[in-house]
This record gives C-alpha cells, structure tokens and sequence, in this order.
C-alpha cells in the first residue's frame, strides 16, 4: 500500500512526521506494511523547484493509494500573483485528482469538553460532518483576473456551478447522512445568488432518491450562528467551496482547536487525501507547539476510507482518545491539572498507545 507523504510548509512536517509515526506503529508487528514516500509541495517545493507542485509530486501522488498532505502556503506566496507563483500547489492537486467530496468531521470529544473555550453545556454531544465541495465555486470559476479601469485597480472572480457538480457531491452527502443520523441540511446563499438557487434546485431534485434522509436548507450567514448556537441539530452540512471552507474553521472551535480538526477529500473512486483542515501556523512554526492530532486523525481517515483498514483506523482514533484521556494536551487544547506536551512527544505518546493497545 503507497503513501505519497507531502509535508509542504510551516507545521506541516512537524504534524505530518507524527502522523507518520502513527502509521509506523500500526504496521509495527505484523501489522499491514505501508511504502511511504515524500515529495515536495508548496513553498517548499517552488524555493527548490520553481513549482508548488512539481510534476514528479504530481504523477507520485496520482500513483499512489493514497496522500497524506500536511499544509502548503506561508503569508508571503499567498499574495504573489498567480501567475509568479504557479498558482496554489494544493489547489491544483485537488483539482487535477478530482477530489470534489471534501469530509470535515467534527467531534466533540468527551475528554476534551473542558479544554474548549465554549461552555460544556453547549458542545457536549457534538458530532457533525461538514462536506465541502472541493473542486469548483469562485475557487476555479473563470473569468478571474486583476486589471485597471479609468484608472481604478479592479479584480474580478467568478462563482460558477453546473448541476452535475452539485448533484455529485449532494450524493455523497445524502450517502454519508444515511450511515448517521439521516439529516442533510444543504447550505447556501440562494436568496442573493445564482449559484445558491442552482445548488437549492439540485438539492431537491437528489433527495427524490433519499426519502429516508431528511433534507433542509439554511442560509450560510444563518448557519455561522446556529453552529455556535445550537451545534447539536446538525448532522451532514454539504455546502459549496468556499462556505465549507469558512464554517468548518468556525465548526473547528466545537471541537477545542482548529488542530483537532481532520479532512478526508475523496471522489470515489480514485486516490484519496488526507489532510488536517488547518494551515502552515507561520506564528508557531518551528517551535514543537503544533497539535499533531488532526494530522493523526487524517491518518486514521486515510486508512478507513482508502484503504479500508478500519480496524486500525479504529485503533488510531482509540488512541487518541486514550492519549487525551490520560490529560496529555498540546498548548492549544491545554486545561488545568492537564500535562502539556509539544508536537514529538505528543506523537510519541499516540504511537506508544497504539502500540499498548495492539498489545
Ligand atoms: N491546507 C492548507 O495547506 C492550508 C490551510 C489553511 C491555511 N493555509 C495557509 O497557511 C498559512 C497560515 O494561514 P492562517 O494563519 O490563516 O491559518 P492556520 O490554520 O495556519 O493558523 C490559524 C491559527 O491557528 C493556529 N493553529 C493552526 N494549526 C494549529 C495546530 N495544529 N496546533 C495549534 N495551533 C494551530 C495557528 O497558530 C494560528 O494562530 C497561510 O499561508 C495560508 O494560506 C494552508
Ligand atoms: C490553503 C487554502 C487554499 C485552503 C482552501 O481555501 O481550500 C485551506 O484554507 C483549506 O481549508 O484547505
Ligand atoms: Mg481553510
């Protein structure tokens, strides 16, 4: 089973390398053997490459079973023109691999409800899964550009859907929402845009087929406050691109920390994508206080989905639990009487429950 391992920039490595270990431990034993292999991407791979994605950590990846990615960017590239940077190395191998199903679970861990910066009361029970259309939206809508009108700098990107795209990864939702507690509430913006009255139409229509999964409709705006409010009435959110990618960081803070939070990016059929849903963390880069969990728990996704491993999938997860359980916390999830640890030991302590749980 191949692993193509991108790392990419800031805090990627560092969580990514624990993730790694995680999986070392599950094969340790006669357990399944993984063929692990690291290419570049990112800053990381246009500072030595001219790229941030080489064709050679491409067609790896498009090689193997599956990728586990760490983060790519850093404030810098992010503002160089598209076309000084080539464009955005992770956006492009979402693209190219047609991973269009991008699964944000969000799980409010028992052993974690104190850490939160939400009262107890209001995350207690919390289990939703955010499903982001990841291959379309004004991420990829064309025209786009930057120009000068009458002397007025302007810009201009385009939010475009066809049904076929939404009708997709509206399937994949109604499919995950029928494994849980079958409720689907479809996100948009259809009282302003097109886009939004296109992906409500297509909703309806896809639902024919799921009359056991109950289907409502909330505005994006609306749904920022009711994740807050009341968390605990959603089950499948499936939203567009870019609302996906602004209420699952939000969502992320039901958990504890943007660093408890995992993604799987699927298509189906294909190599699949495993990646914690934050980013390069410049401001803690370096310095052993990333939380390796999300990377850990994308592992755990990795090996459950794309290579249907899930006794250890459920093994990982046990392990995290236990890991927390026994009060060992990264900064970012730290409480009182807890025991802090930094991004190794961190690692360390998973890998070695794991390990005891194996037995
Ligand atoms: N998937 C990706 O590769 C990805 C995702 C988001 C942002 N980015 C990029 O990362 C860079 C930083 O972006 P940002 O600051 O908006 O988002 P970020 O997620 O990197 O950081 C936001 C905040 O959360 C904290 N944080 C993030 N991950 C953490 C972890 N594992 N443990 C503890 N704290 C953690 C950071 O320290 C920071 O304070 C930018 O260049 C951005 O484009 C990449
Ligand atoms: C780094 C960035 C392009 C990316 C996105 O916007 O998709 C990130 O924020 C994410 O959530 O995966
Ligand atoms: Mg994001």
């Amino acid at each position: 089973m191949k692993i193509a391992v991108l790392a990419g920039d800031g805090i990627g490595p560092e969580v990514t390398a624990q993730a790694v270990k995680a999986l070392r431990a599950i094969s340790a034993n006669n357990g399944p053997q993984f063929e692990m292999a690291e290419a570049p991407i990112g800053d990381a791979a246009f500072n030595q490459h001219g790229d941030p994605l080489p064709p050679s950590t491409a067609e790896m990846a498009a090689k193997a079973d599956a990728i586990l990615f760490g983060a790519a960017g850093t404030y810098e590239s992010d503002l160089r023109p598209a076309e000084q940077r080539g464009g955005h190395g992770l956006l492009r191998l979402r693209k190219q691999l047609d991973l269009y199903a991008n699964f944000r679970p969000v799980f409010a861990f028992p052993e974690l409800l104190g850490a939160s910066s939400l009262k107890r009361e209001a995350i207690e029970g919390v289990d939703l899964v955010v499903l982001r259309e990841l291959t379309s939206d004004i991420y990829f809508g064309t025209p786009r550009g930057r120009g000068v009108e009458n002397g007025q700098r302007h810009a201009w990107n385009t939010m475009r859907y066809t049904e076929a795209e939404v009708a997709r990864v509206m399937r994949a939702g109604f499919e995950a929402a029928r494994k849980r507690r079958r409720q689907l509430c479809s996100v948009d913006k259809a009282n302003v845009l097109e886009t939004s009255q296109l992906w409500r139409e297509v909703a309806i229509e896809v639902a024919r087929d799921y009359p056991d999964v109950e289907l409502r409709h909330e505005y994006v705006d609306a749904v920022s406050m009711h994740l807050i409010r009341r968390p605990r009435d959603f089950d499948v959110i499936v939203t567009g691109n870019i609302f996906g990618d602004i209420l699952s960081d939000a969502a992320a803070m039901l958990t504890g920390s943007i660093g408890m939070l995992p993604s799987a990016s699927l298509n189906g059929e294909g190599v699949g994508l495993f990646e914690p849903v934050h980013g390069s963390a410049p401001d803690i880069a370096g310095k052993d206080l990333a939380n390796p969990l999300a990377s850990i728990l994308s592992a755990a996704l990795l090996l459950r989905h794309s290579l249907k491993l899930e006794a250890e999938a459920a093994l990982m997860e046990k392990a995290v639990r236990q890991v927390l359980a026994e009060g060992y916390r990264t900064g970012d999830i730290m409480e009182e009487g807890a025991t802090r640890l930094g991004t190794e030991a961190m690692g360390d302590a998973v890998a070695q429950a794991i390990l005891k749980l194996k037995g």
